[in-house]
Protein backbone atom coordinates (compact mmCIF):
# COMPACT_ATOMS: atom_id res chain seq x y z
CA UNK A 1 0.00 0.00 0.00
CA UNK A 2 1.15 3.49 -0.76
CA UNK A 3 -0.57 6.65 0.54
CA UNK A 4 0.42 10.06 1.45
CA UNK A 5 -0.68 11.40 4.46
CA UNK A 6 -0.99 15.80 5.23
CA UNK A 7 -2.90 16.68 7.79
CA UNK A 8 -4.99 19.58 7.01
CA UNK A 9 -6.20 21.94 9.61
CA UNK A 10 -9.63 23.30 8.85
CA UNK A 11 -11.69 25.71 11.31
CA UNK A 12 -13.65 23.97 13.71
CA UNK A 13 -16.73 25.38 11.90
CA UNK A 14 -16.06 24.73 8.71
CA UNK A 15 -17.88 22.31 6.34
CA UNK A 16 -14.72 20.00 4.99
CA UNK A 17 -13.69 19.80 8.53
CA UNK A 18 -16.26 16.40 8.66
CA UNK A 19 -14.46 14.75 6.05
CA UNK A 20 -11.71 12.50 6.36
CA UNK A 21 -10.63 11.32 10.41
CA UNK A 22 -10.80 14.43 12.23
CA UNK A 23 -10.55 15.44 15.99
CA UNK A 24 -11.02 18.23 17.63
CA UNK A 25 -7.98 20.36 19.21
CA UNK A 26 -7.82 22.19 21.87
CA UNK A 27 -7.40 25.37 19.81
CA UNK A 28 -11.34 24.36 18.33
CA UNK A 29 -9.15 23.52 15.05
CA UNK A 30 -9.77 20.35 13.05
CA UNK A 31 -6.75 18.70 11.62
CA UNK A 32 -8.28 16.64 8.92
CA UNK A 33 -6.00 13.64 7.69
CA UNK A 34 -6.31 12.88 4.13
CA UNK A 35 -4.99 9.65 2.88
CA UNK A 36 -4.78 6.96 0.16
CA UNK A 37 -4.98 8.11 -3.21
CA UNK A 38 -6.14 11.49 -2.82
CA UNK A 39 -4.10 14.33 -4.20
CA UNK A 40 -5.11 17.74 -2.93
CA UNK A 41 -2.97 21.03 -4.46
CA UNK A 42 -2.86 24.41 -3.04
CA UNK A 43 -5.84 25.66 -5.23
CA UNK A 44 -8.08 23.19 -3.66
CA UNK A 45 -6.86 23.88 -0.28
CA UNK A 46 -7.68 27.23 -1.54
CA UNK A 47 -11.10 26.74 -2.02
CA UNK A 48 -11.99 24.53 0.72
CA UNK A 49 -10.85 27.74 2.75
CA UNK A 50 -8.03 25.24 4.65
CA UNK A 51 -5.70 27.44 7.23
CA UNK A 52 -2.62 25.51 6.48
CA UNK A 53 -1.61 22.09 5.28
CA UNK A 54 1.57 21.26 7.46
CA UNK A 55 4.08 18.97 5.61
CA UNK A 56 6.09 19.11 9.04
CA UNK A 57 3.85 17.42 10.72
CA UNK A 58 3.10 14.58 7.84
CA UNK A 59 2.42 10.96 9.09
CA UNK A 60 5.44 8.98 9.47
CA UNK A 61 5.87 7.00 6.39
CA UNK A 62 5.76 3.37 6.41
CA UNK A 63 9.02 1.72 4.70
CA UNK A 64 6.58 1.56 1.15
CA UNK A 65 5.58 4.78 1.62
CA UNK A 66 6.08 7.94 -0.52
CA UNK A 67 7.44 10.82 1.11
CA UNK A 68 5.43 13.96 0.42
CA UNK A 69 7.06 16.01 -1.85
CA UNK A 70 6.25 20.06 -1.91
CA UNK A 71 5.32 19.92 -5.28
CA UNK A 72 2.18 18.15 -4.23
CA UNK A 73 1.06 20.84 -2.65
CA UNK A 74 2.81 23.58 -5.30
CA UNK A 75 2.21 27.27 -3.69
CA UNK A 76 2.90 26.44 -0.33
CA UNK A 77 5.28 28.31 1.61
CA UNK A 78 8.11 25.85 1.35
CA UNK A 79 7.99 25.66 4.94
CA UNK A 80 4.53 23.60 4.70
CA UNK A 81 2.26 26.66 5.87
CA UNK A 82 0.79 29.43 3.65
CA UNK A 83 1.47 32.91 4.32
CA UNK A 84 -1.55 34.98 5.71
CA UNK A 85 -2.35 37.02 2.44
CA UNK A 86 -3.29 33.39 1.03
CA UNK A 87 -5.79 32.87 3.86
CA UNK A 88 -7.39 35.75 3.66
CA UNK A 89 -7.89 35.56 -0.02
CA UNK A 90 -9.44 32.05 0.81
CA UNK A 91 -12.67 33.50 2.49
CA UNK A 92 -13.94 36.87 3.65
CA UNK A 93 -15.57 35.07 6.21
CA UNK A 94 -13.50 34.82 9.16
CA UNK A 95 -15.51 33.55 11.64
CA UNK A 96 -14.03 30.29 11.77
CA UNK A 97 -10.19 31.29 12.68
CA UNK A 98 -8.82 29.68 15.91
CA UNK A 99 -9.98 31.35 19.08
CA UNK A 100 -7.67 32.64 21.65
CA UNK A 101 -6.85 29.65 23.91
CA UNK A 102 -8.89 30.68 27.60
CA UNK A 103 -8.50 30.37 30.95
CA UNK A 104 -11.37 27.80 30.60
CA UNK A 105 -9.13 25.55 28.14
CA UNK A 106 -6.47 25.89 30.38
CA UNK A 107 -7.73 24.61 33.11
CA UNK A 108 -9.35 21.72 31.66
CA UNK A 109 -5.92 19.87 31.03
CA UNK A 110 -5.22 18.75 34.03
CA UNK A 111 -2.82 16.18 35.20
CA UNK A 112 -5.80 13.95 36.35
CA UNK A 113 -6.39 13.72 32.79
CA UNK A 114 -9.98 15.01 32.50
CA UNK A 115 -10.20 15.56 28.75
CA UNK A 116 -7.31 13.08 27.98
CA UNK A 117 -8.41 10.07 25.82
CA UNK A 118 -6.20 7.50 26.40
CA UNK A 119 -5.73 4.08 23.72
CA UNK A 120 -5.00 0.81 25.13
CA UNK A 121 -4.95 -2.61 23.57
CA UNK A 122 -7.53 -5.08 24.80
CA UNK A 123 -11.64 -5.41 26.02
CA UNK A 124 -12.62 -2.49 28.89
CA UNK A 125 -11.06 -4.24 32.20
CA UNK A 126 -7.49 -5.18 30.61
CA UNK A 127 -4.67 -4.24 32.98
CA UNK A 128 -3.56 -1.84 30.75
CA UNK A 129 -7.09 0.01 31.35
CA UNK A 130 -5.94 0.09 34.87
CA UNK A 131 -2.57 1.63 34.13
CA UNK A 132 -4.27 4.51 31.69
CA UNK A 133 -6.34 5.21 34.38
CA UNK A 134 -3.54 5.20 36.85
CA UNK A 135 -1.69 7.58 34.94
CA UNK A 136 -4.65 10.08 34.57
CA UNK A 137 -7.55 9.05 36.88
CA UNK A 138 -10.16 10.61 34.74
CA UNK A 139 -8.95 10.05 31.44
CA UNK A 140 -11.20 8.68 29.11
CA UNK A 141 -10.35 5.29 28.12
CA UNK A 142 -10.67 3.82 24.46
CA UNK A 143 -10.12 0.52 23.74
CA UNK A 144 -8.08 -0.96 20.96
CA UNK A 145 -7.99 -4.05 19.02
CA UNK A 146 -4.34 -4.20 18.09
CA UNK A 147 -1.05 -2.79 19.12
CA UNK A 148 -0.92 -1.33 15.26
CA UNK A 149 -4.19 0.65 15.98
CA UNK A 150 -2.96 2.05 19.39
CA UNK A 151 0.00 3.61 17.71
CA UNK A 152 -2.03 4.90 14.89
CA UNK A 153 -4.89 6.45 16.81
CA UNK A 154 -2.26 8.91 18.04
CA UNK A 155 -0.77 9.27 14.74
CA UNK A 156 -4.25 10.33 13.52
CA UNK A 157 -5.44 12.45 16.24
CA UNK A 158 -8.35 10.29 17.22
CA UNK A 159 -6.33 10.31 20.91
CA UNK A 160 -4.10 12.06 22.94
CA UNK A 161 -2.07 9.79 24.06
CA UNK A 162 -1.24 5.65 24.44
CA UNK A 163 -0.53 3.13 26.66
CA UNK A 164 1.75 0.35 25.56
CA UNK A 165 2.88 -2.71 27.97
CA UNK A 166 6.52 -3.21 27.74
CA UNK A 167 7.67 -5.48 30.30
CA UNK A 168 6.70 -7.95 33.26
CA UNK A 169 8.48 -8.43 36.21
CA UNK A 170 8.05 -12.11 35.81
CA UNK A 171 7.52 -12.84 31.87
CA UNK A 172 10.04 -11.12 30.85
CA UNK A 173 10.01 -8.08 27.55
CA UNK A 174 7.10 -7.54 24.96
CA UNK A 175 9.31 -7.90 22.36
CA UNK A 176 6.20 -6.90 19.76
CA UNK A 177 6.02 -3.65 21.11
CA UNK A 178 9.79 -2.57 21.16
CA UNK A 179 9.55 -3.41 17.22
CA UNK A 180 6.58 -0.91 16.99
CA UNK A 181 8.89 1.92 18.18
CA UNK A 182 10.55 1.88 15.15
CA UNK A 183 7.94 1.68 12.68
CA UNK A 184 6.09 4.50 14.15
CA UNK A 185 7.37 8.11 15.44
CA UNK A 186 5.71 8.52 18.64
CA UNK A 187 7.66 9.74 21.71
CA UNK A 188 7.26 7.86 25.37
CA UNK A 189 6.66 10.61 27.82
CA UNK A 190 5.72 8.94 30.77
CA UNK A 191 5.49 4.94 32.26
CA UNK A 192 3.48 3.38 34.82
CA UNK A 193 4.18 0.54 37.12
CA UNK A 194 1.35 -1.48 37.92
CA UNK A 195 0.85 -4.30 40.37
CA UNK A 196 -0.67 -7.10 38.62
CA UNK A 197 -2.75 -9.29 40.46
CA UNK A 198 -4.17 -11.96 39.03
CA UNK A 199 -7.28 -13.70 39.71
CA UNK A 200 -9.41 -17.08 38.75
CA UNK A 201 -12.91 -16.53 37.32
CA UNK A 202 -15.74 -18.62 36.52
CA UNK A 203 -19.38 -18.61 35.75
CA UNK A 204 -21.74 -18.43 39.07
CA UNK A 205 -21.75 -21.52 40.47
CA UNK A 206 -18.70 -22.91 38.50
CA UNK A 207 -16.25 -24.59 40.71
CA UNK A 208 -12.41 -24.69 39.97
CA UNK A 209 -12.17 -28.40 39.99
CA UNK A 210 -15.03 -27.77 37.22
CA UNK A 211 -12.67 -26.29 34.25
CA UNK A 212 -11.16 -28.08 31.84
CA UNK A 213 -9.56 -25.37 30.71
CA UNK A 214 -7.96 -21.89 31.02
CA UNK A 215 -8.11 -18.48 28.75
CA UNK A 216 -6.06 -15.76 28.98
CA UNK A 217 -3.64 -13.40 27.01
CA UNK A 218 -0.11 -15.42 26.76
CA UNK A 219 1.64 -13.08 29.54
CA UNK A 220 -0.52 -13.61 31.98
CA UNK A 221 -0.97 -17.23 31.76
CA UNK A 222 3.08 -17.05 31.81
CA UNK A 223 2.91 -15.37 35.04
CA UNK A 224 0.40 -18.20 36.37
CA UNK A 225 2.18 -20.87 35.73
CA UNK A 226 2.51 -22.49 38.78
CA UNK A 227 -1.70 -22.38 39.30
CA UNK A 228 -2.55 -23.43 35.93
CA UNK A 229 -0.53 -26.80 36.50
CA UNK A 230 -1.81 -27.18 39.72
CA UNK A 231 -5.28 -27.32 37.95
CA UNK A 232 -4.52 -29.40 35.19
CA UNK A 233 -6.25 -27.95 33.01
CA UNK A 234 -5.91 -27.23 28.75
CA UNK A 235 -4.61 -23.45 28.45
CA UNK A 236 -6.20 -20.73 25.43
CA UNK A 237 -4.48 -17.60 24.42
CA UNK A 238 -6.82 -14.83 24.03
CA UNK A 239 -5.94 -11.03 23.02
CA UNK A 240 -5.84 -10.33 26.37
CA UNK A 241 -7.42 -10.91 29.73
CA UNK A 242 -10.50 -9.09 29.98
CA UNK A 243 -11.10 -10.71 26.53
CA UNK A 244 -10.97 -14.01 28.05
CA UNK A 245 -13.29 -13.12 30.67
CA UNK A 246 -15.65 -11.87 28.42
CA UNK A 247 -16.06 -14.90 26.18
CA UNK A 248 -16.42 -16.92 29.27
CA UNK A 249 -19.15 -14.56 30.44
CA UNK A 250 -20.74 -14.33 27.07
CA UNK A 251 -20.61 -17.50 26.27
CA UNK A 252 -21.78 -19.11 29.28
CA UNK A 253 -18.71 -21.66 29.57
CA UNK A 254 -18.95 -23.88 32.63
CA UNK A 255 -16.26 -25.85 32.24
CA UNK A 256 -13.75 -22.91 31.37
CA UNK A 257 -12.08 -19.91 33.51
CA UNK A 258 -10.38 -16.89 32.93
CA UNK A 259 -7.64 -15.63 34.03
CA UNK A 260 -8.12 -11.78 34.59
CA UNK A 261 -8.14 -8.91 36.94
CA UNK A 262 -11.13 -8.70 39.97
CA UNK A 263 -12.40 -5.35 37.74
CA UNK A 264 -12.74 -7.24 34.36
CA UNK A 265 -14.85 -10.43 36.97
CA UNK A 266 -17.18 -7.29 38.33
CA UNK A 267 -17.56 -5.80 34.19
CA UNK A 268 -18.35 -9.04 32.92
CA UNK A 269 -20.38 -10.43 35.93
CA UNK A 270 -17.91 -13.89 36.83
CA UNK A 271 -16.95 -15.12 39.47
CA UNK A 272 -13.64 -15.09 41.46
CA UNK A 273 -12.65 -18.59 42.38
CA UNK A 274 -8.92 -17.53 43.23
CA UNK A 275 -7.42 -14.69 44.09
CA UNK A 276 -3.40 -13.84 43.64
CA UNK A 277 -2.86 -16.31 41.75
CA UNK A 278 0.53 -15.31 40.17
CA UNK A 279 4.02 -17.08 40.84
CA UNK A 280 5.69 -14.34 42.16
CA UNK A 281 3.53 -12.11 44.31
CA UNK A 282 5.63 -9.05 43.34
CA UNK A 283 4.26 -9.06 39.87
CA UNK A 284 4.78 -6.00 37.92
CA UNK A 285 4.22 -4.97 34.60
CA UNK A 286 5.64 -1.75 33.07
CA UNK A 287 3.64 0.38 30.82
CA UNK A 288 4.82 3.31 28.55
CA UNK A 289 2.70 6.43 27.87
CA UNK A 290 3.10 7.49 24.10
CA UNK A 291 2.37 10.95 22.61
CA UNK A 292 2.88 12.84 19.62
CA UNK A 293 4.89 15.27 20.97
CA UNK A 294 7.77 14.96 23.45
CA UNK A 295 7.84 16.52 26.80
CA UNK A 296 10.68 19.03 28.32
CA UNK A 297 12.84 16.59 30.12
CA UNK A 298 13.11 18.38 33.49
CA UNK A 299 15.64 17.42 36.48
CA UNK A 300 13.08 18.53 39.24
CA UNK A 301 12.28 14.41 39.47
CA UNK A 302 14.05 11.39 38.79
CA UNK A 303 13.92 11.21 35.01
CA UNK A 304 14.46 7.96 32.13
CA UNK A 305 15.61 8.09 29.01
CA UNK A 306 15.00 5.32 26.21
CA UNK A 307 16.95 4.68 23.28
CA UNK A 308 17.54 2.77 20.59
CA UNK A 309 21.13 2.34 18.23
CA UNK A 310 22.77 0.39 16.17
CA UNK A 311 26.61 -0.55 16.32
CA UNK A 312 28.75 0.02 13.19
CA UNK A 313 31.08 -2.42 14.12
CA UNK A 314 27.95 -5.06 14.75
CA UNK A 315 27.37 -6.29 18.48
CA UNK A 316 30.91 -7.13 18.97
CA UNK A 317 31.84 -3.65 20.52
CA UNK A 318 28.10 -3.44 22.51
CA UNK A 319 31.16 -2.85 25.61
CA UNK A 320 31.99 0.73 24.27
CA UNK A 321 28.10 1.49 23.54
CA UNK A 322 28.15 0.76 27.52
CA UNK A 323 30.72 2.73 28.56
CA UNK A 324 29.62 5.93 27.17
CA UNK A 325 27.42 5.54 30.37
CA UNK A 326 29.40 4.10 32.61
CA UNK A 327 32.26 6.45 32.17
CA UNK A 328 29.63 8.98 33.28
CA UNK A 329 28.21 7.28 36.04
CA UNK A 330 25.13 6.61 34.13
CA UNK A 331 23.13 3.95 35.71
CA UNK A 332 21.47 2.14 33.20
CA UNK A 333 18.13 0.09 33.80
CA UNK A 334 16.73 -1.98 31.01
CA UNK A 335 19.16 -3.31 28.08
CA UNK A 336 16.81 -5.11 24.98
CA UNK A 337 17.99 -6.51 21.99
CA UNK A 338 15.87 -6.82 18.33
CA UNK A 339 17.48 -8.19 15.92
CA UNK A 340 18.01 -6.20 12.49
CA UNK A 341 15.08 -7.35 10.33
CA UNK A 342 16.24 -5.75 7.05
CA UNK A 343 19.97 -6.27 7.78
CA UNK A 344 19.99 -9.99 10.09
CA UNK A 345 23.29 -10.98 9.59
CA UNK A 346 26.31 -9.12 9.27
CA UNK A 347 29.95 -11.48 8.07
CA UNK A 348 32.94 -10.42 8.96
CA UNK A 349 36.26 -11.41 7.77
CA UNK A 350 38.49 -13.03 10.26
CA UNK A 351 41.47 -12.95 7.64
CA UNK A 352 43.27 -16.37 7.52
CA UNK A 353 40.18 -17.57 10.01
CA UNK A 354 37.41 -17.35 7.07
CA UNK A 355 34.42 -15.33 7.18
CA UNK A 356 32.44 -15.20 10.24
CA UNK A 357 28.52 -14.91 10.56
CA UNK A 358 27.04 -12.74 13.37
CA UNK A 359 23.49 -11.55 14.54
CA UNK A 360 23.23 -8.29 14.18
CA UNK A 361 20.70 -6.25 16.53
CA UNK A 362 18.83 -2.85 17.43
CA UNK A 363 19.69 -2.18 20.67
CA UNK A 364 17.55 -0.44 23.21
CA UNK A 365 18.37 0.94 26.52
CA UNK A 366 16.86 3.23 29.14
CA UNK A 367 19.31 4.92 31.44
CA UNK A 368 19.17 7.05 34.51
CA UNK A 369 19.33 10.33 33.68
CA UNK A 370 17.50 13.23 31.73
CA UNK A 371 18.35 14.75 28.64
CA UNK A 372 18.42 17.97 30.62
CA UNK A 373 21.40 16.70 31.84
CA UNK A 374 24.75 17.74 30.21
CA UNK A 375 26.26 13.96 30.84
CA UNK A 376 23.65 12.29 29.77
CA UNK A 377 24.01 14.83 26.36
CA UNK A 378 27.88 13.66 26.60
CA UNK A 379 26.74 10.23 26.94
CA UNK A 380 24.98 10.38 23.35
CA UNK A 381 27.28 12.29 21.53
CA UNK A 382 29.72 10.15 22.66
CA UNK A 383 27.79 7.05 21.23
CA UNK A 384 26.77 8.77 17.72
CA UNK A 385 30.99 8.16 16.50
CA UNK A 386 30.35 4.76 16.78
CA UNK A 387 26.83 3.70 16.22
CA UNK A 388 24.95 4.16 12.23
CA UNK A 389 21.58 4.44 13.62
CA UNK A 390 20.70 6.37 16.89
CA UNK A 391 17.33 8.00 18.33
CA UNK A 392 15.92 9.17 21.66
CA UNK A 393 12.60 7.07 22.29
CA UNK A 394 11.82 9.87 24.82
CA UNK A 395 12.92 10.77 28.32
CA UNK A 396 10.60 11.10 31.37
CA UNK A 397 9.68 10.89 34.98
CA UNK A 398 10.26 7.45 36.57
CA UNK A 399 7.39 5.86 38.08
CA UNK A 400 8.44 5.07 41.71
CA UNK A 401 4.79 4.27 43.17
CA UNK A 402 4.72 0.49 42.42
O1 LIG B 1 -4.38 -8.57 28.92
C1 LIG B 1 -4.36 -7.53 29.57
O2 LIG B 1 -5.19 -7.23 30.43
C2 LIG B 1 -3.24 -6.62 29.34
O3 LIG B 1 -3.34 -5.46 29.66
C3 LIG B 1 -1.98 -7.22 28.77
C4 LIG B 1 -0.95 -7.65 29.78
C5 LIG B 1 0.44 -7.85 29.07
O4 LIG B 1 0.55 -7.80 27.86
O5 LIG B 1 1.40 -8.06 29.80
C6 LIG B 1 -0.77 -6.60 30.78
C7 LIG B 1 -0.49 -6.86 32.05
C8 LIG B 1 -0.34 -8.24 32.53
O6 LIG B 1 1.04 -8.44 32.63
C9 LIG B 1 -0.91 -9.24 31.61
C10 LIG B 1 -1.28 -8.92 30.38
Amino acid sequence: MSSNVVPICFPANHPHSKWGISHLLQNKNRICWFSGDFRINAATLKKWGCLSANLGQSKPQLEDDKPLKPSDLDSNSGDGRFDDSQITNFHKDLSYLPKPLSLTDLVSSNSDGSKVRVAYKGAPGAYSEAAALKAYPKCETVPCEEFETVFKAVELWLVDKAILQIENSVAGSVHKNYDLFLRHRLHIVGEVQLIVDHCLLGLPGVRKEDLKSVLSHPQALDQCKMMVNELNVVTVNTEDTAGAAKIVATKGIRDTGAIASSRAAETYGLHILSKKIQDGLDNVTRFLILAREPVIPGTDKPHKTSIVFTLEEGPRVLFKALAVFALRDINLSKIESRPQRNRPLRIVDGSNKGSVKYFDYFFYIDFEASMAEPRAQYALRHLQEFSCFLRVLGCYPVDTSA
